[in-house]
């Protein structure tokens, strides 16, 4: 039988051999060397992973948007109406939604993916919901251990499955009003940081009420006293559904040897969990881009990666990550497909 345990046990680190043939192979590329960057290591990135071991390839890319509700909403700390959670995934299988526009543009696959929507199921979104939104974290637990366990199993597997399929690239994404209030408080627990530094606007919380956004973060941190080292703990007490379906997308891809983009803020508390579950998880993570929610800097530096774009960008939903997948594109079309000095008998120093 398949356990958590099990599935996390296939994270393999990331073939140094074939990361070093990679890099002697771009250096011979047709351009002075190391002239291409960050394209450079981002290619030597993807050439260690076990599931690129046949050549580096993105044919089949997906985007895996985890959606659920949150019973801190109750608190008051977003402004937008909690029925856009159900309304906006409705409307991903409709696709004019921000990440199904981007997808499109690199030709991922996006699917929706309902852990947690306060709502029936929906048509055209899969089923996997927990319950009809967590709880309060500023009264107590959002989930059961036994609950954050399974849901990571449960999309650890639906990861590795699409995997199976073919997929060769993911994306994670999320959507769920008042997530931005779980997030920060997971991102202060595991970056250790206080609240002040960590609790943004999310999708245009007003600054006048930061404060009462700070002081329900604190609140559910003192009432759940979450284990900083302990991954799951952080997420079952001060997370929601959508984070740890996104933790799971992550183990799962690195579980199944493959790449794995990541997106905004929302990402980065998720990333930071798994990275606490299984720390060779993140040799498989991409950052994409920085976000402009308030903690972003603090939870990128604590993952120790560095975004490649700054586009002021702070929708979620998988958006960044439809965005940077087009660097990866680039990256495996400069390995693959570039001329060699060798071939135009070009002799450099060096
Ligand atoms: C129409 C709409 C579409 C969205 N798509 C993503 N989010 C983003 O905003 C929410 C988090 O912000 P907060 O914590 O302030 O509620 C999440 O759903 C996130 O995915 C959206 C928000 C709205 C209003
Ligand atoms: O960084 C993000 O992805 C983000 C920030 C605020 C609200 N929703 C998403």
């Amino acid at each position: 039988m398949q356990t958590l345990n099990s599935l996390l046990a296939m994270i393999s680190p990331l073939d140094s051999e074939a990361m070093a043939r990679a890099q002697k192979h771009i250096d011979g590329l047709l351009k002075p060397f190391g002239s291409l960057g960050r394209l450079e290591s981002l290619a030597v990135q993807l050439a260690g992973m076990p599931g690129m071991k046949n050549g580096l390839t993105t044919q089949r890319k997906a985007i895996l948007v985890m959606c659920a509700d949150h019973g801190v909403y109750a608190e008051g700390v977003a402004i937008s109406p909690q029925i856009v959670t159900a309304i906006q995934a409705m409307n991903m299988t409709r696709h004019n939604t921000g990440v199904c526009v981007l997808g499109a543009t690199v030709g991922a696959d996006i699917h929706v993916v309902d852990v947690g929507i306060d709502s029936d199921a929906l048509p055209g979104v899969l089923d996997m919901k927990v319950a009809r939104g967590s709880g309060n974290i500023a009264q107590g637990p959002a989930m059961s251990r036994e609950q954050a366990e399974n849901l990571l199993l449960a999309t650890m597997k639906l990861t590795m499955e699409k995997a199976a399929e073919g997929v060769t690239l993911f994306g994670v994404g999320e959507l769920g009003m008042a997530n931005t209030t779980p997030a920060a408080a997971m991102v202060s627990v595991l970056t250790d940081s206080s609240p002040d530094d960590v609790v943004g606007m999310g999708a245009n919380f007003p600054a006048e009420q930061m404060n009462h956004k700070i002081a329900v973060v604190r609140k559910a941190i003192a009432t759940n006293q979450p284990d900083a080292t302990d991954g799951i703990d952080v997420l079952a007490k001060v997370g929601g559904f959508d984070l740890v379906g996104m933790t799971g997308v992550m183990l799962g891809a690195a579980a199944a040897g493959l790449p794995v983009v990541l997106d905004g803020f929302l990402s980065y508390a998720s990333a930071l969990a798994a990275c606490q579950i299984a720390p060779g998880v993140r040799d498989y993570l991409i950052p994409s881009h920085l976000s402009a929610e308030k903690g972003a800097v603090i939870a990128m530096n604590k993952l120790g990666l560095e975004p490649y774009l700054q586009m002021g960008m702070r929708l979620g939903e998988g958006s960044g990550a439809a965005l940077a997948m087009h660097l990866v594109d680039a990256a495996c079309a400069m390995h693959n497909e570039m001329g060699s000095l060798a071939e135009s008998n070009i002799v450099l120093p060096g």
